[in-house]
């Protein structure tokens, strides 16, 4: 049995330690990355990626039966459901090969296959009885999926979604619980791959988006495109090796019914995993979740008594923004800050971006309308509706709504939110031009090629530069702009 004494300990090698560790040891040598889990992060392993993978298979179907609207007809989609999850496996293990080699590339006797908990501050108790001491700790534990109490009646039949992306074959029917970002992309891939899937989510949410328009926007859309009940009550029962939902809901009396399926898929949300780690043998303040207060800018989390914590917490253990580029970018400023430790400096975090996957695509860039109003901006509100715009209708993917905000004082961008084609792409268009501080007016100085998707976005810039009272009414499609624009 080994005890280590380091300067900087990591506990967890995702995204985020990973991270952490290449600042770390760009000062000092000194350095524990310790994983008592898989290898491979959660976004290469269960996550991002596979789901990705899933989702490209699920759009190549759907491509296959809309080519009617061009007069081909692809006859007869089917869909092999071995083979699709083959091709999901085999790229998805790819792509942790590729993590797998990056730790391979690191100093071996850095990494520490074990899992840890807090002693004290600067004590860690290995799961083989060793301990570890360190001038600094960096907890980058990533989260896990909320399981509510009702679905564990499903028994082996209640999965998550590391469970999909290890399945052989494509199930028959599957019941997904939460209308979030896991629900929404899965749920929908599934569905058009040809599985039955009733949605059954909450409070009528969809995804991350807030603006009431386009929330009701997409729950029509997608309800109608597959069974989605966005406001369920809902019982769960196990018959046989089917799982029975019943729902209703009160302010619809025709939403109601009962379906069997093979599986039920918990999408209802995900938690830090700071629960097992010790964290109440540390001086950190903790909320009645557990939770510590972290400074989002140095990552450091706070101490009791006014003392200089240690301790840093990056990635999705530290609650925030659960995405991928948030805990690379938290991992850098916790390894570098804990490296450097006592002294800790504060970075400059990047405007907010988030895309779902789903088809039309949703996103929310910078501050959303709810964050808006939540902190009482006085903000102005663009819009282009996809369903006339110009190249898509080409493409025949005149579908979806796009709202740009924008601060009536400054004319500064301040956010927008999507659901329409290529939101992904309009979503970095949207973030650059706000992490630049670029106004409505200089926004629309950028040159836009024609027919784009790109034209839509401008049409919802010049109707906010309108409402903002910096530039005339926008005219009805607008003919010297191109056709369609
Ligand atoms: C289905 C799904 C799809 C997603 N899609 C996207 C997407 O498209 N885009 C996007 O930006 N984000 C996406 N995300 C979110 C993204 O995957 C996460 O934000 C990101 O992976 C978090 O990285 P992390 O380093 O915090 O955690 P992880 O990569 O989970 O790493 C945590 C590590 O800590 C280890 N660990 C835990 N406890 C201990 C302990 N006590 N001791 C030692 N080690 C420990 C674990 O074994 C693990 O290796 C998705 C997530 C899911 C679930
Ligand atoms: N494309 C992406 O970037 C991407 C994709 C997948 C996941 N992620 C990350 O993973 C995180 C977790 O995703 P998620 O979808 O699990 O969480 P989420 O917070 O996005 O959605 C959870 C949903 O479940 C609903 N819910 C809660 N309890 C419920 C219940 N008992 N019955 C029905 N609905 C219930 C909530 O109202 C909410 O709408 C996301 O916040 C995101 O950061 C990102």
């Amino acid at each position: 049995m080994t005890n280590y004494d380091v300067d900087v300990a990591i506990l967890g090698a995702g995204t985020a330690g990973m991270a952490a560790y290449r600042e770390a040891v760009k000062q000092t040598d000194r350095v524990a990355l310790i994983d008592g889990g898989p290898l491979g992060t959660t976004c290469a392993r269960v996550g991002c990626m596979p789901s990705k993978l899933l989702i490209a298979a699920a759009d190549a179907a759907q491509h296959a039966r809309d080519s009617g609207q061009f007069g081909i007809t692809a006859n007869g989609v089917t869909v092999d459901g071995v083979a699709v999850m083959e091709r999901v496996r085999r790229e998805r293990d790819r792509f942790v090969g590729f993590v797998n080699d990056a730790i391979e590339g690191f100093e071996q006797r850095h990494l520490i296959r074990k899992s840890a908990q807090f002693v004290d501050d600067h004590t860690l108790a290995l799961d083989d009885g060793s301990r570890l001491t360190a001038r600094t700790v960096i907890v980058a534990t990533g989260s896990r999926p909320v399981i509510p109490p009702p679905f564990q009646v499903a028994g082996e039949r209640l999965i998550i979604n590391d469970d999909v992306f290890d399945w052989q074959d494509l199930p028959d029917s599957v019941a997904v619980f939460g209308a979030g970002v896991i629900g929404l992309e899965l749920g929908q891939a599934l569905s058009r791959l040809g599985v039955r899937v009733h949605l059954f989510g909450r409070g009528n949410s969809v995804g991350p988006l807030s603006d009431p328009d386009l929330v009701a926007y997409a729950r029509n859309h997608f309800g109608r495109e597959f069974s989605a009940h966005f406001d369920a009550d809902t019982q769960i029962s196990r018959d046989g090796d089917q799982v029975v939902v019943s729902w209703s809901n009160r302010n619809d009396p025709n939403d109601a019914g009962e379906e069997r399926f093979d599986y039920l898929l918990a999408a209802t949300g995900r938690r830090p995993n700071l629960d097992r780690i010790g964290l109440e043998n540390t001086s950190l303040i903790l909320d009645e979740r557990g939770v510590p207060e972290i400074d989002p800018m140095s990552m450091r989390a706070k101490s009791s008594a006014g003392q200089v914590s240690p301790i840093f917490v990056a990635g999705d253990a530290s609650v925030e923004i659960p995405l991928l580029h948030e805990a690379a970018d938290e991992g850098r400023i916790a390894g570098e800050n804990a490296a450097r430790y006592p002294e800790v400096y504060r970075r400059a975090r990047r405007t907010r971006l988030g895309v779902v996957f789903s088809d039309p695509q949703i996103a929310v860039i910078g501050q959303g309308h709810k964050a808006l109003a939540d902190v009482g901006v006085e903000f102005g509100v663009g819009e282009v509706s996809f369903e006339d715009q110009g190249r898509a209708r080409v493409i025949g993917k005149n579908v979806g709504l796009l709202r740009v905000y924008g601060d009536r004082d400054t004319g500064l961008l301040l956010g927008a939110e999507i659901i329409g084609p290529a939101a992904e792409h309009l979503a970095h268009l949207l973030a650059w031009s706000i992490e630049s501080k670029l106004t409505v007016a200089e926004a629309l100085q950028r040159p836009f090629y024609h027919p784009v998707i790109e034209e839509g976005l401008r049409t919802a810039l010049r109707n906010l530069a309108a409402v903002l009272r910096f530039a005339p009414n926008p005219p009805l499609r607008c003919i010297d702009c191109g056709p369609g624009s």
